[in-house]
């Protein structure tokens, strides 16, 4: 994986606007405007249906912003574009996976398909860190709900990335799982790798975040990972 340039911020926000009709009149949440730094960690917080998600899927460029501007590793979003799709890595709540695959046959597919070397080797190394060892030949189908999330989280860090897009990864996660999951991402921090991500379980924010976006009806604002969780722990 190419080194993360720490000169242009892995995502950045001007005055934006999301929301699902045509205009900024359809905006679900109050403009943002943030950067995130390479290497960086953001959590955005705040209750149901305050945009979190929404915003997600604009960075990612599943939804054209309403107003304002996203730019992702210092270009306009475009998910279609190779360097785009090649540097930036999701796991939203939507996400689908072959329903003829097994989870190891999943997950290599994803590795070769964007030409990671050993890619058997690794496969076999994030089945066990995501506790799949003894599910490697299901069918997805035939997975708990947990599993299947571990799989969709294993399927994130299976391929080259430099931004880490993640809708609530905590969910559906049993406690050991959570807190291993919170180990991985502060090591790809580590590597460079920038995390943004929605969520509501506070030891996430307060173990990997190193800022927050705390989004109300009435502000979208940066605020300290310490006050996110404050903020959490009080809705
Ligand atoms: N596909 C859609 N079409 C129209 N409105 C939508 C759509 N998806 C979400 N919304 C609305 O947009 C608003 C923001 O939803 P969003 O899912 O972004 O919230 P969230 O902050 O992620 O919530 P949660 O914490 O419950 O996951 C909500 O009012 C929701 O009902």
């Amino acid at each position: 994986m190419p080194p993360a340039s720490r000169a242009v911020p892995a995502v950045r926000a001007t005055s934006l606007l999301v929301g699902y009709g045509e205009s900024a009149d359809s905006a679900v949440c109050p403009p943002v405007t943030i950067d995130v730094a390479a290497g960086r960690a953001l959590a955005i917080v705040g209750a149901n249906g305050t945009g979190k998600s929404t915003l997600l899927r604009a960075i990612v460029g599943l939804l054209a912003p309403v107003g304002g501007k996203i730019e992702v590793l210092g270009r306009e979003v475009d998910e279609r574009e190779a360097h785009f799709r090649a540097a930036v890595s999701t796991v939203m709540d939507e996400d689908a996976s072959f329903p003829s695959l097994t989870v190891r046959e999943h997950l290599l597919l994803l590795a070769r398909g964007h030409g990671v070397a050993q890619a058997s080797a690794l496969v076999t190394e994030l089945i066990a860190e995501f506790g799949l060892t003894e599910r490697a030949r299901a069918m997805p189908t035939a997975l708990s709900s947990g599993q299947r999330r571990r799989m969709l989280l294993a399927s994130a860090f299976v391929r080259p990335r430099r931004l880490l897009v993640l809708d609530e990864p905590e969910q559906r996660l049993d406690a050991g799982m959570r807190d291993r999951l919170a180990q991985r991402l502060i090591a790809e921090r580590a590597d460079g790798v920038t995390v943004v991500m929605a969520t509501h379980d506070p030891a996430l924010v307060a173990t990997v975040a190193t800022e927050a976006l705390l989004i109300s009806e009435q502000s979208a604002r940066r605020t300290s990972p310490k006050d996110a969780v404050a903020a959490i722990e009080a809705l």
